[in-house]
């Protein structure tokens, strides 16, 4: 069984993921890892902490000379602001200067001290802050080099940014790849990019902040990965929960998704067609590869839309948890829009999943037996 869990406070000293589950020989580049996590920190519109931060993964367990063993994976990325935040964050001895005391609406403060019995926000803050997403982005990059030994790829890309959004069409995946690799926002559709970024600059001017959406694609998947016979073994049930778990993501469409509710039956489904050279295929794809709670073999397609970030230099009405009286909501440096970064998350949590299930149907051991199920499953399959 595949597991993975973080640990690590925003301004702490350094996020912690252990991934226990993976198959022994799997080769590690941590160079890739490295460089998803420099993806998720770009993106036009995040806030001064990008300027501080560098993300790099250190290896602490699992691997030698450059391959798993099958035991945990330990990965750990430091946070260089920790030295700007010691006396504040320290694990030992008295509180340190005052609490944070007014809460912000669309944020774990309120409820969270409430919840947790904590007289001050920041007890809450600090784990429910998005920067614990660096360390699913280092596990899901370690994942996503698994999964290209099974011919399996994984990319996201930002389709909508404050209501501005990208051309429809998209191009095949290796030209969208150059191109969302190309941009600041990850967005192939250069014209609705720079109208993307316009839209920004009016937020941050104005004190406000955008939320937008993306779109995660995973091509290669072979068919039957996830399966029927039980609600939590669905594979959409699955990628659906990853891609919620993302902080500030408030929803998830597969395929067609939501405009499904204006296609009848006839246009909404994709036929099934058999040629000997390719098997079964279809030739449209609005189930985004998903029937049944299984990958059919298409592209999976999902899309997650993002709020606009909670905390505003123009701050929303609130209530000091002390006093009761109003007042402003707390006011912290922040990112005006993250959707980018977001999107880099949806990749690691769909590559997680992926490896789950794959993991689940051709066992865990060690990566030649799996690549020997994976090829004797095809084989098979070849023969339907
Ligand atoms: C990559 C990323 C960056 C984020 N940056 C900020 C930020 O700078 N300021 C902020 O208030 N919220 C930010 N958020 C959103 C909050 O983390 C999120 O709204 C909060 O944890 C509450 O969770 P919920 O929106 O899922 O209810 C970010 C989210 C993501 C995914
Ligand atoms: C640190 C990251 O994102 C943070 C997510 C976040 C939040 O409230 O979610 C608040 C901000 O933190 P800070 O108050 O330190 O500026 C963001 O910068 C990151 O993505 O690495």
């Amino acid at each position: 069984m595949l597991r993975f869990i973080t640990a690590g406070e925003s301004h702490g000293p350094a996020l912690t993921t252990v991934i226990d589950g993976l198959p022994a020989g799997v080769p590690l580049d941590i160079e890739l890892i490295n460089r998803d996590l420099a993806r998720r920190q770009k993106g036009f519109g995040r806030g001064g902490r990008m300027l501080i931060e560098q993300d790099k993964a250190e290896i602490t367990a699992g691997v030698r000379f450059g391959q798993t063993m099958g035991s945990p994976v330990t990965l750990v990325i430091h946070n260089r602001d920790w030295e700007n935040w010691q006396d504040r964050m320290a694990p030992a001895g008295s509180p340190c200067g005052p609490a944070v005391t007014a809460p912000r609406p669309g944020h774990a403060d309120l409820t969270g001290v409430l919840k947790y019995d904590r007289q001050d926000v920041r007890d809450i803050l600090e784990r429910a802050s998005a920067r614990e997403t660096a360390a699913r982005v280092a596990a899901g990059a370690v994942m996503k080099q698994l999964l290209s030994a099974a011919g399996i790829q994984i990319l996201a890309h930002v389709t909508n940014i404050g209501g501005v959004q990208a051309a429809a069409a998209r191009p095949a995946f290796a030209a969208l790849q150059a191109g969302v690799l190309a941009s600041e926002l990850s967005c192939f559709d250069t014209k609705a990019e720079a109208a993307m970024k316009a839209a920004i600059l009016t937020a941050r001017e104005q004190g406000d902040s955008l939320g937008g959406i993306f779109e995660v694609l995973a091509v290669g998947v072979l068919p039957g990965l996830g399966s029927h016979v039980q609600w939590d073994r669905r594979l959409d049930t699955k990628l659906a929960a990853a891609l919620m778990s993302i902080q500030a993501i408030k929803g998830v469409e597969v395929g067609a998704g939501f405009a499904y509710a204006g296609l009848p039956g006839s246009k909404a489904h994709d036929e099934i067609y058999y040629d000997p050279a390719r098997g079964y295929y279809r030739q449209t794809n609005n189930a985004g590869g998903l029937e049944g709670g299984m990958s059919n073999g298409e592209t999976i397609v999902l899309r997650a839309v993002m709020k606009p970030i909670p905390t505003l230099m123009t701050p929303l009405a609130s209530v000091d948890i002390v006093s009761k009286a109003p007042l402003q909501a707390n006011t912290e440096r922040s990112d005006v829009c993250a959707v980018t970064a977001a999107a880099v998350v949806g990749e690691a949590m769909a590559a997680i999943v992926l490896t789950e299930v794959l993991l689940e149907k051709f066992g865990n051991d060690n990566l030649p037996d799996l690549s020997a199920a994976i090829s004797r499953y095809r084989q098979r399959l070849s023969g339907r």
